[in-house]
């Protein structure tokens, strides 16, 4: 049986997962559509992949999925999410994770290492996780900052830390750039062990995420240092990759990690 994909968004990250189903990258998957922004009278809709899909992947936003994830679960259908810091939101979370009869799944995105922090929360305690990314300064500039702050982040000459705190407050000031902790978080099931930073840094090459997970079974340390997608420099070339990864396996599991 082929497993119909339907995506919202298609931007740098949307548009690469609809080349790679079409170019064949997911046995056993297919794209049925791309849902479109605004007015969907005409072509492809919402209502279309709710109707047509199994599997609707986010790759659009936070808003996005809390506009149109619960539906999505509510009818059934699994919904495949790279903009996790949605999950933040605790009644979102429940929606989304526990009320069905849809699946929820979670993009392992620009990250490594989330397997090895899930098993080791599900099989032990963790005591600690952090993460510090780093990024280009133009990546990080957010409509809530006025002038003068766009102008010396842009004209920084040395590495900035811009944020420091929980999934929560990352998420809320840097929506596009930081849903690599509400991820953290959710791998070790618990919302109060992961501690961000967020730096501007106009050496970084490319974007990297350096994560320590202290738990009983063992300390993880992750380094992922990744190149910036051609289509958006606050978004890591490799997410689209691992989104369609996780298509294969929902599609077709036999020799999968899992
Ligand atoms: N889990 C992870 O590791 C990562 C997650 N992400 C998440 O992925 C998201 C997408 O990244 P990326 O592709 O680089 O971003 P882009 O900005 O390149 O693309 C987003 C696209 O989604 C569209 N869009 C937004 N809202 C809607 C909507 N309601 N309906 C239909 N389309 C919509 C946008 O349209 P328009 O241009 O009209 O706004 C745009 O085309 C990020 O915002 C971030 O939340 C990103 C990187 C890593
Ligand atoms: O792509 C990345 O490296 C991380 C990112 O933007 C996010 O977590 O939202």
């Amino acid at each position: 049986m082929v497993l119909k994909v339907a995506l919202i968004g298609s931007g740098a990250i949307g548009s690469r997962v609809a080349e790679l189903l079409d170019a064949g990258a997911a046995p056993g998957a297919e794209l049925t559509g791309v849902v479109p922004r605004g007015d969907t009278r005409t072509g492809f809709s919402f209502e279309a992949a709710l109707e047509l899909a199994d599997v609707v992947v986010e790759c659009a936003g936070v808003a996005a999925v809390e506009e149109f994830g619960p539906r999505l679960i509510a009818a059934g259908k699994d919904l495949l999410v790279t903009s996790i810091g949605a999950l933040c939101d605790a009644s979102l979370r429940k929606a989304l994770l526990e009320d069905g009869p849809g699946r929820t799944f979670l993009t392992t995105g620009a990250l490594g290492g989330l397997d090895a922090i899930t098993a080791a929360g599900a099989g032990g305690t963790i005591s600690r996780i952090t993460v510090e990314s780093r990024k280009l300064p133009a990546a990080l500039i957010q409509p809530w900052m006025d002038g003068q702050t766009r102008a010396d982040l842009l004209s920084a000459t040395h590495a900035v830390e811009l944020l420091r705190g929980g999934p929560s407050e990352l998420i809320r000031a840097f929506p596009k750039s930081t849903n690599v902790v509400s991820a953290l978080a959710l791998a070790a099931g618990n919302w109060d062990v992961v501690q961000a930073v967020l730096i501007a840094d106009p050496a970084a090459k490319q974007t990297s995420h350096h994560v320590r997970a202290e738990t009983s079974l063992g300390t993880f340390d992750i380094r992922v240092s990744n190149e910036a997608s051609p289509g958006n420099p606050a978004s890591s070339a490799l997410v689209p990759h691992a989104v369609v990864r996780g298509l294969k396996t929902l599609a077709n599991a036999s020799g999968s990690f899992i």
